[in-house]
């Protein structure tokens, strides 16, 4: 690039020369060509300077006609004559002035001719420094190329220098990667000779293939018939073995009945928990959130109650601690729940004073329900899940015993009394003329069942809080089953009964309607004592009808039923009487085992039409459930 740039600057220069060369020679031709106008003009201003002298010359040859004046003297002596010589001759003077003019005339262009002289000197001059400045410039300029010349001569000696080196160093490149190209060539060569052996192996296999796939739909129809009757097999085998499955299922089934049964026989047929309700902000603030309960850390069926320096010690099946979710209970009782979709009957009683939980275990609250919502969804997707081989129905209906009355919840009208009555068909059963059943066939219908029962029992009373208290609620839960395949029918029961307040009614202090309200509960409650006492104790007779509450659980309480009774405690010291009543209570039924009772039947064909007729006291082995 720049020795490019250093050739283009030569070949500037070199113009540039040429070019004062010319100018050099043309001033050099005008000089001369004005040095030789001033010799002509010289020339010709000679001549004509020789002309006019020799004019001149032949005036003055030619005799003049002189007219001589003598002037006057004044004096006789005339010391000196001046004499003027005039030429009178007109010619001569005309000649004269003209020649005096002419001569003027040349004076003029003399001095024109030399003032032009001086210029063409002075332009001479000029053009003569110029020629030297320039012959001076042309010099450097003939230094400056020889000197650019030189420098690109070194230029080109260096690119040639460094092409020659790149050229050898490419070469070796060159050679070297012909070299290598010589080397892969080789083992290509060398590939494609042990490349051959395979090809001809590969081209083998391709017409081996070929000729397969010419054969394959054969081959694949031969293969599916084989396939299909392999399949045929394999459905006929699974059918068999499911066969077999259905079969050992069902059998697993009864076992698992049985074994169940035989667990709950072992176990006792009434279970008895206790739930501790926890103590709440308010009780805490005043009471200094004291306790007379506590808990064995290594058995959960163990609580110890502390009063006035003593230790009580109340073992039971199962103690939840005050911090016990609704979850954590539910999942103690659950297998109960789902025993009657197998056909048996259950009966949960959540039993304790007025405000120790009762409500809570059951029904719950809006945002974490109790044992009977969760009971109903659980016997709902297990139901569901079973749908394939069961055909289920579930139908729930909701009574509420208030006063020794029976009330329908789910009715049209909540006011309407209910009465109990024995199944004309003669089997024995019991019935409730009227009792509102619901089927349910979705979640949706549960939560609209509670809320109608809800409802109604809200209509009835003027203080929904003390009334419930006061009054036993009843949530009858039947599943009818009947299997697809065998034909056979399932019919449980489960009962989910939130009592009424077990108070003493000498504590309350209640008159007048008040007290017939705690003389109706105590009644119930005692007569359900009597009957798991009865019960325990295999009597022949069990005095059911001696309340509403266990006539109409009659069915729920006898033979194989499952019985448990969640005992609610309160674990304030203020409250210590009551659940002292209620742990003894508890501790008590447990030992009691329910057995089917030949007097049933006896009982079931009874004539009398009182409720109360069977009633039974309970001697020392009595339990008294009203305390
Ligand atoms: N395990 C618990 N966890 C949280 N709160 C509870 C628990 N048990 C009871 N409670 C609360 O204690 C209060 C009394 O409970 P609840 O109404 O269930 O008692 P009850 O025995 O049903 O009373 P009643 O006999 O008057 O119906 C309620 O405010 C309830 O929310």
């Amino acid at each position: 690039n720049q020795a490019r740039q250093r050739e283009r600057r030569l070949a500037e220069l070199e113009q540039e020369l040429l070019e004062k060369n010319c100018t050099v020679e043309a001033l050099q031709e005008r000089l001369d060509k004005s040095g030789q106008r001033r010799a002509e003009a010289e020339q010709t201003l000679t001549l004509r300077l020789q002309e006019c002298e020799d004019e001149l010359a032949r005036q003055a040859a030619t005799p003049p006609r002189v007219k001589v004046r003598t002037r006057p003297s004044h004096s006789k002596r005339v010391p000196y004559v001046t004499q003027t010589v005039e030429v009178e001759s007109a010619d001569s003077h005309r000649a004269v002035s003209e020649l005096q003019v002419k001569n003027g005339a040349l004076q003029d262009q003399l001095s024109l001719q030399r003032q032009l002289l001086k210029e063409l000197e002075k332009q001479l001059h000029d053009s003569q420094r110029t020629c030297t400045q320039l012959r001076t410039q042309i010099l450097v300029y003939e230094g400056e190329m020889q000197r650019a010349q030189g420098q690109l001569e070194v230029q080109m000696q260096n690119l040639e220098e460094e092409k020659n080196r790149v050229i050898e160093d490419a070469f070796i490149r060159a050679e070297s990667e012909m070299k290598a190209v010589h080397e892969n060539l080789a083992g290509v060569r060398m590939n494609l000779l042990t490349l051959q052996p395979a090809l001809r192996t590969l081209t083998v296999d391709y017409n081996c293939l070929k000729k397969q796939v010419q054969d394959y739909p054969f081959l694949l129809e031969t293969a599916i018939s084989e396939v299909k009757q392999e399949i045929c097999q394999v459905i006929n085998d699974a059918n068999t073995t499911n066969q077999d499955l259905l079969r050992k299922y069902k059998r697993e089934m009864n076992l698992r009945k049985k074994c169940h049964n035989e667990l709950v026989r072992l176990k006792g047929n009434i279970r008895v928990f206790c739930r501790v309700r926890p103590v709440s902000q308010e009780e805490q603030d005043s009471t200094d959130g004291k306790t007379m309960l506590s808990f064995d850390s290594d058995d959960d069926a163990v609580l110890y109650l502390t009063n006035k320096g003593k230790v009580m010690t109340f073992e039971l099946d199962k103690v939840f601690h005050p911090q016990a979710t609704q979850e954590e209970v539910f999942q103690e009782v659950q297998s109960l729940v789902t025993s009657c979709i197998d056909g048996f009957n259950v009966c949960i009683f959540a039993y304790g004073q007025t405000g120790s939980g009762k409500s809570y275990t059951m029904e719950g609250v809006a945002d974490d329900p109790g044992i009977n919502q969760r009971a109903l969804r659980l016997l709902f997707s297990e139901v569901m899940e079973n749908a394939s081989d069961w055909d289920y129905t579930i139908t729930v209906s909701m009574v509420e015993i208030y006063n020794e009355t029976l009330r329908n919840l789910l009715g049209g009208n909540p006011t309407d009394k209910l009465d109990i009555k024995l199944n004309p068909d003669g089997s024995g059963s019991l019935y409730v003329p009227g009792l509102t059943e619901i089927t349910v066939q979705s979640p949706d219908d549960i939560k609209k069942v509670f809320e109608l029962g809800h409802m109604n029992r809200a209509t009835a009373c003027t203080n929904l809080n003390e009334h419930s208290s006061r009054s036993h609620a009843l949530l009858i839960i039947t599943v009818s089953g009947l299997n697809i395949t065998t034909g056979n029918r399932t019919q449980g029961k489960l009962n989910l009964v939130d009592l009424a307040g077990s108070e003493r009614i000498s504590k309350s202090g209640a008159e007048g309607s008040r007290l017939r309200e705690a003389q109706c509960i105590n009644k119930s409650l005692s007569a359900l004592g009597d009957v798991i006492n009865a019960l325990r104790c295999k009597h022949s007779h069990v005095p059911f009808r001696n309340s509403r509450l266990t006539y109409l659980l009659q069915d729920s309480l006898c033979g194989d039923s499952k019985t448990l009774m969640m005992v609610q405690v309160s674990p304030l010291p203020s409250n210590m009487s009551e659940t002292v009543c209620s742990l003894k209570f508890a501790q008590r039924v447990r030992s009691v085992e329910l057995s089917y009772s030949s007097s049933r039947k006896h009982e079931y064909s009874s004539t009398s039409s009182s409720p109360t007729h069977d009633s039974y006291t309970i001697a020392s082995q009595s339990i008294p459930f009203n305390i």
